[in-house]
């Protein structure tokens, strides 16, 4: 009962302690973190219409959540099974396509969006 009480109490505080650790642990968490920035800071200068930037909080939410994901699959394996084994590997690799296929996804959701904004920007519309 008291588990209960403290998860539902503190199950906001245990998010951002599991989200703080895959940073502080992750490197390609960080890496789709900073390409994020990246690509808010260039949203920002272009200034996107409110349409654009749903697909591009949703294409960063995609492969944000992905690499969450794919780092908890990881980390169950280990746990579960830290020697060496080929159905740990078949799990793993599908794990890390889920990552690969968000990740084009949100690079090819980049793309159509900011392909015209630059020729807009560069060459006039
Ligand atoms: N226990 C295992 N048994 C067999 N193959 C494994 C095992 N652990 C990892 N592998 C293989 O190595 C690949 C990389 O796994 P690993 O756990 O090192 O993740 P990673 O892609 O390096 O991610 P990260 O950099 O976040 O740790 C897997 O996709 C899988 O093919």
């Amino acid at each position: 009962m008291s588990d209960k009480q403290g998860k539902s109490k503190f199950g906001f505080s245990h998010a951002l302690n599991g989200i703080g650790k895959i940073i502080r642990t992750e490197q390609n968490f960080r890496f789709h973190m900073i390409a994020s920035l990246f690509v808010i800071v260039a949203g920002i200068i272009l200034r996107l219409s409110a349409f654009k930037w749903i697909f591009i909080v949703l294409a960063i939410g995609l492969v944000l959540v992905a690499e969450i994901l794919n780092t908890v699959i990881e980390k169950m394996v280990d746990y579960v099974k830290p020697d060496i084994h080929p159905r740990a590997k078949v799990i793993k690799d599908m794990a890390a396509g889920a990552v690969l296929i968000a990740s084009i996804v949100s690079a090819t959701v980049g793309l159509l969006i900011f392909i015209p904004e630059l020729y807009r920007l560069f060459v006039g519309s």
